[in-house]
């Protein structure tokens, strides 16, 4: 990366993978990349090389999350360097295998972005998750993505805390980008949920398609939520949940909470209060996947991040 007058000169990005079915019961990705196995044509653009994949098979065909592990965790240094031998995980395997096929993770040899496509039963509506602020391609690609998408909205997640950041399948990619779109429930498919993520990967193939042919994005701005922390539910001593989310905030993902509007309901008709100091915004609220996390809900705080100008780089 080379700067001059202001404009960051970035690698072309020629290698790209579209992986759907991380996750084998989040239908959208599941369906979007099987149909385009079986015919590319939407997705191809000019120069690049794209390539569809179902990431974790075995758990596509029990239409369940994930067989041992979730692989969308597995993709951490340890893993990546265990040994070969008989008895690992499936998922450890597997974790193995894509970074073989798409990285190795941190190398120069990994494919320049992979897309990842999951579903949440929140009701998040269109997200792209980034795994880092500084990023620039990845920057300006969503605001790209939000411009496209208007009136609709298309929010950023940014997941880059130090403690709460997970190794992602797509982390092998030198540019990792996760789409998330719901409310669909896990093994269900919902046209819209369908559609709206079909769109945000076509404008996103469309924005890698100008970066290579050597338009220049000037600078943006993208207004992210930065991930704060997860919240469980109440429990007992026996660690059994004794709450559920409270009606006030089920569904209300991305709307500000503030300190004493309620989060939990509990079931003898309790309501619990929002106890932080600050005003957050919640996201995956409620998410099927995350009560086996211990997690009703993750906080998030607004801001806006800054990028400069980029053009692929001629050399
Ligand atoms: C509901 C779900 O699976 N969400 C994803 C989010 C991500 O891809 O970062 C996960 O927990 O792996
Ligand atoms: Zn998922």
């Amino acid at each position: 990366m080379s700067s001059r007058t202001n404009v960051s000169c970035l690698h072309e990005a020629k290698r790209v993978a579209i992986f759907g079915g991380t996750h084998g019961n989040e239908m959208s990705g599941i369906t979007l990349v099987n149909m385009w196995i079986q015919n590319s044509a939407e997705i191809e653009r000019n120069g690049l090389l794209i390539k569809p994949f179902i990431s974790n098979p075995r758990a596509v065909e029990k239409c369940s999350r994930y067989i041992d592990t979730d692989l969308n965790r597995a993709f951490t240094p340890e893993n990546l360097s265990a040994p070969d031998v008989e008895g690992l995980l499936y998922e450890v395997q597997r974790a193995k295998e894509i970074n073989r096929m798409f990285g190795p993770k941190g190398s120069s040899d990994a494919y320049d972005v992979i897309f990842d496509l999951h579903n949440t039963t929140s009701n998040m509506g269109c997200t792209l998750i980034l795994e880092s602020s500084t990023d620039l391609f990845n920057l300006q690609m969503v605001h790209y993505i939000k411009k496209a998408m208007a009136p609709h909205t298309c929010s950023v997640l940014l997941n880059e805390h130090p403690q709460l950041k997970y190794s992602t399948t797509r982390s092998v990619a030198k540019h990792s980008v996760g789409l998330e779109v719901g409310p669909q429930p896990q093994g269900v498919l919902r046209s819209n949920v369908f559609e709206s993520m079909r769109t945000i990967l076509k404008h996103a193939l469309d924005f890698i398609e100008l970066f290579n042919s050597g338009v220049e994005f000037p600078p943006c701005t993208v207004d992210v939520f930065r991930v704060q922390e997860r919240m469980d539910y109440p429990r007992d001593t026996n660690g059994n949940i004794t709450a559920m989310v409270h009606p006030h905030l089920q569904d209300c993902d991305w709307e500000p909470l503030n300190r004493g509007d309620p989060v939990f309901l509990t079931f003898d008709g309790r309501t619990i209060l929002y106890e932080g100091a600050n005003t957050v915004y919640p996201t995956f609220i409620n998410e099927a996947a995350y009560y086996e996390k211990q997690q009703a809900f993750t906080t998030t705080c607004r801001e806006m991040l800054a990028a400069n100008a980029i053009r692929k780089a001629f050399n």
